[in-house]
């Protein structure tokens, strides 16, 4: 039940991974038969990457995983030059939520600690859970080079309004004088696999793609708009033997990379049928939950006017014997609230006890009877302490 924490390796993506390793495990750059054995599955897995989410092949950069993608250019970076920190009016300007991961976060606390830049953490509305386009758009300054709010959030569930922040954005580019356009990035960490992402529709300029939270390996990928015709800039943070064009080199991880490619592939063939299936078991959750629990239930990520991922509910536990969940996100410290469900107005001493459960591909209806009576026996035996 812990299913955004990270997921399983499907079992056709472990025999892509498996096949790699044995029959494809050549130098990519190898021009011999071996290499171009490898080559082409990663030319294979790019189109599935890149058809996933609506890019073109090129616009795909393979990395290590989510956490990879986020840094400053060490150049000029659309207009802006991180290296002239001595005027602070001239500091490039992000602005972010309050919500994103700590791969984000921390980035853009480090550049402010370090003066690299200025921040705007916008806080979300603790009526919608989501950030409200309103705000973002207000805190645009002169300077503002990037905006970076996360598609879903990993604890609530709640599906921010990317497409709309990046709409108002666009108006703006458009309007621009003497500056660079405002760029655009979301991390979509959390909501590939469960809904459609679509980076056309979108309209972002990056987009972060972590294998681990759909069934692939822990690898991932960043999409940049058109790369290729030095559209959306990107600079690498290592320097090497020119794999992935000189973007992220090192000699290519050729099976994690095949196992990405069948996942996203897996994900194409069967998004609907993956959507519905984890809507209807993590709606009986909740269901169940009501009528076993009933006013001592809280649930966190519903909101009325927001929309939220298939897959999770946040809500309140501890003393459970067979459901392993996490009380937040995986990779916070478990002794305190977390800071995203205060974030959204949840309560502290209710954001304590949250417990966020997030189904999977596999989950089934018997799991979530299971789910319940180790939940009821964890409450009575926490009363019976009280
Ligand atoms: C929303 C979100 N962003 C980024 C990451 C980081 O991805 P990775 O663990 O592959 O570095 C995660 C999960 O770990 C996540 O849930
Ligand atoms: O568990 C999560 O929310 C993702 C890893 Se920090």
């Amino acid at each position: 039940m812990d299913y955004n924490a990270t997921t399983p390796v499907d079992s056709e993506v472990l025999g892509a991974i498996t096949a790699s390793l044995t029959g494809a495990w050549g130098n990519p750059s190898s021009s011999h038969e071996a290499g171009l054995a490898a080559k082409s599955i990663i030319d294979e897995a790019r189109e599935n990457v890149a058809r996933m989410v609506g890019a073109k092949t090129s616009d795909i950069v393979f990395t290590s995983g989510g956490t990879e993608y986020f840094h400053k250019s060490h150049d000029r970076q659309n207009g802006v030059d991180f290296s002239k920190g001595d005027n602070t009016d001239s500091l490039p300007h992000f602005i972010t939520s309050n919500l994103e991961h700590d791969s984000v976060k921390l980035v853009l606390e480090h550049f402010a600690e370090e003066g690299l830049a200025k921040v705007s953490f916008v806080p979300a509305s603790q009526t919608t859970g989501c950030v409200e386009v309103e705000d973002i758009v207000s805190s645009i300054r002169p300077t503002t080079c990037m905006i970076t709010v996360m598609l879903a959030n990993n604890e609530t569930g709640v599906i921010q309004p990317i497409k709309e922040i990046c709409e108002r954005v666009q108006q703006i580019n458009a309007n621009r004088r003497n500056q660079p356009p405002i760029l655009l990035h979301t991390d979509a960490a959390q909501a590939i696999g469960k809904i459609n992402v679509d980076v056309l529709d979108l309209d972002v300029d990056y987009l972060t793609i972590v294998g681990h939270k759909f069934y692939a390996p822990r690898n991932g990928a960043i999409y940049v708009r058109n790369l290729e015709e030095k559209g959306a800039p990107l600079y690498p943070m290592l320097y090497g033997g020119g794999q992935e064009r000189n973007y992220r080199p090192g000699t290519e991880n050729t099976a994690m990379i095949a196992g990405l490619g069948k996942a996203a592939e897996l994900v194409v063939q069967n998004l609907d049928k993956y959507q519905k299936h984890m809507e209807e078991v993590r709606d009986h959750l909740e269901v169940r939950l009501m009528e076993e629990f009933g006013d001592n239930i809280h649930f966190n990520g519903k909101f009325d006017t927001s929309s939220r991922l298939p897959n999770t509910c946040d809500k309140v536990l501890s003393k459970c014997n067979i459901v392993q969940a996490s009380v937040g996100a995986a990779c916070h410290s478990q002794n305190r609230a977390s800071p995203i469900l205060l974030a959204i107005g949840v309560p502290d001493s209710i954001a304590r006890n949250a417990l966020r459960l997030s189904v999977g591909r596999e989950t089934t209806l018997s799991d979530i009877d299971f789910v319940i009576s180790d939940l009821k026996q964890a409450v009575q035996y926490l009363q019976n302490q009280a």
